[in-house]
Formats: structure tokens, sequence, C-alpha cells
């Protein structure tokens, strides 16, 4: 039987099912050219293609410039990369953290009025400001404790930096010389400054590579959606060559790196056989799933699988459990609540506990400070012996050599935006790439309620002018309330002091 697999146009297909393909070690990469077989996506994972791997070598050579396939002996596909004179950039995109006290309300600033962290209804986008500076201001001191706990700043920055300069390094050992950069979606090195570099360097051909294993519309889809602006002003970006790899977590050499990391904290344990494998995924309110379709969930089982498949096959058959920690605000988040799993499994007698942070390659507060001290101390009072915790990927060898991997295999699909075609003029950008993506999330998209909840009610103009006047009144009177009663939505987010 032919392996089927899902494919979507334009984009890197980073949804490959790994486990009906035989194609585990080398996913074919498509571009955006391949028009000829593809249809326009309506949804990134509702109106997928579906195709064989025979079907996909056939339509690849009907692409225009389309990659040299070919099989190797082993069956694998390779694509031959043939560079040029090219001036190939790799941009990794992240989320940047405050890298001093002071730079954290301003970091929260940015974080906070990003239209895909907090998305108001139309009526309230101009409150987005007002209200991030309200909230950032709010947060602030909570958030300043726990950063001044971890040595007074994120390590984001040092350890991307790090990253880039392993990848480029080993990029540079497989013969393909790159620059790589880092762009930031909420503090320096911003990704404006990252694409200002790479114009200064004149770069031809950019692979955009978000540090997020699991897509979500919060993390990868904000920074592809910055970029996308950035694009659609530039002249010079407009005519660049580049592709988007979305996610990566199924990648052979991620899971592998992930899988040796959790062996060798595995069998530091007296009885490894008998250790809890808990993985902690950084959470995202459910309606991004439920109602924006944000695949992140998905993507997150999918590797939790992967990975305890490969753990399996080094027989290590553990019990596992995935959970989803860091909740901000007062709507329902994606559920189990690591908190609430880690008190449920003590309750049921469970002793050994491995944490496996599983969201994000490099260690941050969240790892640092919430994983390390609120839940190991959690997780003792709750009755669990013996707790440890899986570092985060950082510059792991194995990683990195994945990292380079996924974009060399990238290359032959990096496309310009096709100028004699009236529809990619119009979008400015390359069909299939940053802006294809968004736009498979935005045809579906309906108002994203929010973390935090802005209320509107009403389908005529006047009916909305006279919903935001009452609804002003509603948030005057919950403030006044939180202020007098100590209890409310503020103070659930920790904006406000609980009165406890
Ligand atoms: C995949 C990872 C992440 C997702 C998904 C995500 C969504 C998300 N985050 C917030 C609010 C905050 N996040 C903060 C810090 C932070 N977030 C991530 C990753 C994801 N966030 C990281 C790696 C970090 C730490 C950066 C660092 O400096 O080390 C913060 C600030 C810290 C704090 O005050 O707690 C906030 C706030 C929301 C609302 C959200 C989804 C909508
Ligand atoms: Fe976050």
């Amino acid at each position: 039987m032919a392996s089927a697999f899902t494919i979507d146009r334009g984009i890197i297909p980073s949804r490959i099912n790994l486990k009906n393909s035989n194609l585990k070690s080398s996913p074919l990469l498509l571009h955006s050219r391949a028009t000829s077989f593809a249809p326009t996506p309506k949804s990134l994972h509702t109106h997928l293609l579906k195709c064989s791997l025979g079907e996909m070598e056939a339509a690849a050579a009907t692409m225009v410039d389309a990659p040299l396939l070919s099989r190797s002996t082993s069956g694998e596909i390779r694509e031959m990369v043939d560079i040029g004179d090219e001036k190939i950039g790799v941009l990794l995109l992240n989320l940047g953290g405050p890298e001093t006290l002071d730079d954290v309300q301003p970091f929260l600033f940015n974080l906070f009025a990003d239209p895909d962290i907090i998305r108001l209804p139309r009526l309230f986008r101009f409150l987005q400001k007002p209200l991030a500076q309200f909230i950032s201001v709010a947060r602030a001191p909570k958030s300043k404790e726990g950063y001044a706990s971890i040595g007074g700043g994120s390590p984001l920055r040092r350890i991307t930096d790090d990253q880039a300069e392993e990848l480029r390094k080993a990029l540079s050992l497989k013969d393909v010389p790159a620059k790589v950069y880092v762009g930031m979606r909420y503090w320096h090195p911003f990704t404006e400054e990252a694409i200002d570099q790479i114009k200064r360097d004149g770069i031809t051909k950019l692979v955009v590579l978000p540090l997020y294993p699991q897509f979500s519309i919060s993390t990868s889809g904000s920074s592809l959606r910055l970029l996308e602006s950035i694009f659609r002003e530039d002249e010079y970006l407009v005519n660049m060559q580049h592709t988007v790899i979305p996610s990566w977590y199924q990648r052979e050499g991620y899971i592998k790196a992930m899988a040796d990391l959790i062996q060798k904290e595995l069998i530091k344990f007296d009885r490894p056989e008998k250790v809890m494998i808990f993985f902690s995924a950084h959470g995202v309110p459910l309606a991004y799933v439920e109602e924006a379709g944000d695949p992140y969930k998905a993507e997150m089982e999918e590797c939790v699988d992967l990975i305890m498949e490969e753990l399996e096959k080094r027989r290590m058959n553990n019990a596992y459990t995935l959970a989803y920690q860091s909740r901000v605000g007062p709507v329902e988040w994606l559920k189990p609540y690591t908190d609430d799993t880690i008190i449920e499994l003590g309750k049921r007698g469970v002793k050994s506990l491995l944490a496996v942070p599983i969201s994000f390659v490099s260690e941050h507060i969240e790892t640092l400070e919430e994983i390390d001290v609120e839940y190991k101390e959690l997780a003792l009072e709750s009755g669990i012996e013996k707790w440890g915790r899986v570092p985060a990927l950082g510059c792991e060898p194995t990683f990195i050599t994945d990292l380079a991997d996924a974009v060399i295999e990238s290359l032959p699909y990096v496309g310009a935006m096709a100028v004699s075609n009236i529809e990619a003029r119009q979008s400015l950008v390359p069909l299939g790439s940053v802006e294809e993506l968004l736009a498979a999330y935005d045809s579906k998209r309906k108002e994203l309620p929010p973390p935090i909840t802005v209320w509107e009610w009403g389908w005529t103009k006047s009916a909305e002018t006279w919903n935001g006047r009452v609804a002003m009144l509603a948030v005057f009177v919950l403030l006044v309330f939180e202020v007098t009663t100590g209890e409310g939505f503020l103070h659930q987010w920790g904006i406000l002091p609980l009165s406890h």
C-alpha cells in the first residue's frame, strides 16, 4: 500500500504523519510553486491534500524550479541542493524575554499589545494599547519577582544566540554557508532588527524557522503575522525568496534528541521503570484550539506519542501523562492543568516523577521557576517522593544537527513572489509562504475570545454603540468592585494582589 501522508500546499508539510509514512528520516518538502496539484487551503488542517509518495514525486516533477529529487539506494528521498551564488539566511523566530528587571514591564506591554495574545472584539480594538499598558504595569511586580529569582532576567537571548551560532556551524559543516539571524517577538533583538540586518547583508534566500516545535497561533503564528506585515511593506523583502518551516515536532532528529534527554534523566532514578514521565506543555486558552482552529493541542499530543514510541523502541515502557502549565487570566485554558495533575498523581500513589518541558527548546522562566521551584514543591507536598526534570534541548548536538537538516531540506522549496501572477502581486508576498500560512488560519478564524474577556453584544450598529457604552460602564463597575472587594478577574490574573 502506498504510504499516505498529508501535505499542505505551499507550506513545508510539517504534518506529514510519521506513523503512516515510510519517510521518517527525510520528510519531503514542497513549496508554493507546486500549485499544479494543490488546491488553495481553506484551513491548515481540514483541507489537507493527501497523496502518496509516488504522487508527490510526480507532482514535484511538474513544479516550476522543481527540486531535484532522487531515491537513494536506501529508498530515502534526498533533495539535491544547488546553492550557486545565493546568499542564504536563516531567521530564527522566538519570543524574547526581559534581560533586566527594568525590561519586565515594557516586555509585558509588548506581549499584551499583541492581538494574537489578547484579541479584543473589533469594537474594542482601540483599547489594545491602553489595556496592555494597564495589565503590564499591574502584572510587572509579580513577574519581576519571578525573573529576580532566576538571576534578574530571562536567559532566552543568550541561549537563542548560542543556538543560532551552533546552527550556523552545523550548516557550514554540511557545506551550506548561511547567516543565521535571531528575531524576537517581544524583546531585543526584535524581528524588525533582524530583518534590517538581513537586508544589509543582501540575503537572497531566507528560511524562516520558528523555534517552537509545535505551532500555535499565539507563538509561531504571531511571529509570522508580524513578519508578513514587515514583508508587505518592503520592496526588497517582497522580491526575496523565502520559505517557512511552521513546525517540526515530528522530525526524527528532534524526537530522538528528546528521547535521549529523557533516557539520561530516567536512569538517574533508583528504579527507572517506576518513574511517571510527566510532559508539561505551555498552555493556551481553550478557545484558541476549539474556536480558532489552533493545531497546538493536536501537534502536542502527536509529539508526545512519537517521543513515547521512540522510548518504547529503547525498551522503556514507562507510564506517562501530558498536562498544560502557565495559565494566565480567568478564562479556561487547555486541560488538564499541570498543578491539578500533580496533585492527582500524588493521590494516586505515584512516587517518582520526571517532568519534561515540551513546548520550548530553551530554559526560561517557566522551566527555571515554575517547574523547578513551584511544581517541585507541589509534587513533594502531594506525596511524590522523587522528582526529576529533563533539561531543555538548548544546544544539544543531535537537535542542532536536525535543525540544520530541516533548513537544508527546505532550500529547494524557497520561492519568490511570482511576478507574473496577479494574485501574487496583489498579496505582495510569495504565495504559499508566510502569508498563505496565516491565510489558512484566517479563512476559518472567528473572533478569538481573548484571555481577557471584553464584552460585545448585538449585531446592529446602534446596538453596538449602546453595547459599547454599557460595556464601558460594566468595566468601570467591575474595577470599582475589584478595588473595594479584593475579588475578581484582575486578582485572579495576579494583577491586583489577593486580599487574603
Ligand atoms: C509554546 C510556548 C508558549 C505559548 C503557547 C505561550 C502562550 C501564551 N503566553 C502568555 C502569557 C505570558 N507568557 C510569558 C512568558 C513566556 N511564554 C513562553 C512561551 C509560550 N507562551 C515563554 C517561553 C515565556 C518566558 C520567556 C522568558 O522570559 O523566559 C509571560 C511573561 C512571564 C510572566 O509574567 O508569567 C506572560 C504574561 C499568554 C497569554 C499566552 C497565550 C495566549
Ligand atoms: Fe507565554
